[in-house]
């Protein structure tokens, strides 16, 4: 149950790669692929073997437009793909990318040691489900729902605005005792920003790594490498690792990835050819 070793993440050294695994039938460039368990945990296995420390489960489609998933079919997605993978891959770390409490408990009670909460604790229980359980927890930043976020993609100044959040964030979990070393945060690129701001944040995110917690980055095939390059979904390898050069300079960054072997590939020679 939970017990979460945030060494065991950075091991390997930064940037470590979150290996995306959705068992959803619509998420926006892999759905259907894992729905069926058996695909899923083959791909969960997969992705580990290609070089992920962490597998990102996940049974709920946040992309825009998105309809939400009841916690019961959510949970029926997801659980029994961490059972099997806590099973056959004792040496990963799994996450669960949900924001439902009901969901993570059950989740964490399979096998998962880290919370993926695109919310970032929306749900006031869902501290406290992953401090009792010993987990990690992702705080990731959203303006709005996955139906509204995109309706309003203004800020003053954005960078400003999502480290403002993501601090406030990490004080609750820490509140609820949640320890330092066991929260991740996250800006959430693609989540209520338009281009410019998907930008500033990734330029910035030496910035949000200063506020002095690790960090997750996904950028993954995501709309934003479309508008700057034209690229359909299935064609943004190429961008999707362009995109994680910010995230070369952070010291403590898991990358949240489809495209792992790749991904692991473009890191260490990056890191190889990168000054000091
Ligand atoms: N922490 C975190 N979690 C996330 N979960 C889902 C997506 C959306 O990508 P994907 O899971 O590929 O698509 P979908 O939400 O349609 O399943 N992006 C993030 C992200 O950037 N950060």
């Amino acid at each position: 149950m939970g017990g979460f070793e945030p060494q065991r993440v950075f091991a390997g050294g930064s940037p470590a790669i979150m290996g995306i695994l959705n068992v959803t039938p619509d998420s926006f460039s892999d759905g259907g692929l894992f729905l069926e368990h058996q695909a899923a945990v083959a791909r969960g296995l997969e992705m580990l073997a290609e070089g992920a420390v962490i597998v990102d489960v996940g049974g709920e489609s946040t992309r825009p437009g998105a309809a939400p998933v009841p916690a019961d079919e959510e949970a029926a997605r997801v659980v029994p793909v961490l059972a099997a993978l806590a099973q056959k891959a004792p040496q990963a770390v799994l996450s669960v990318d949900t924001s439902k409490p009901d969901v993570a408990e059950k989740a964490l009670a399979a096998g998962a040691q880290l919370v993926n909460d695109v919310t970032a604790g929306g749900d006031p229980r869902m501290l406290e489900v992953v401090a009792e359980a010993g987990a990690g927890i992702v705080l990731m930043h959203m303006r709005g729902t996955p139906q509204t976020m995109q309706q309003d993609t203004r800020y003053t100044h954005v960078v400003a605005e999502v480290a403002e959040f993501l601090a406030a964030r990490a004080d609750a979990a820490l509140a609820a005792g949640v320890p330092k070393e066991r929260i991740f945060l996250d800006p959430g690129i693609g989540f209520g920003k338009d281009l410019e701001g998907n930008l500033a944040l990734l330029r910035a995110l030496a910035h949000l790594a200063a506020l002095g917690f690790a960090l997750v980055l996904g950028v993954s095939r995501k709309s934003f490498i479309g508008q700057l390059t034209g690229a359909a979904v299935g064609e943004r390898l190429p961008g999707s690792l362009a995109a994680l050069l910010p995230a070369l300079g952070c010291p403590q960054v898991v990358v949240r990835v489809h495209d792992v072997a790749a991904t692991k590939q473009f890191l260490q020679v990056a890191r190889a050819v990168r000054a000091a």
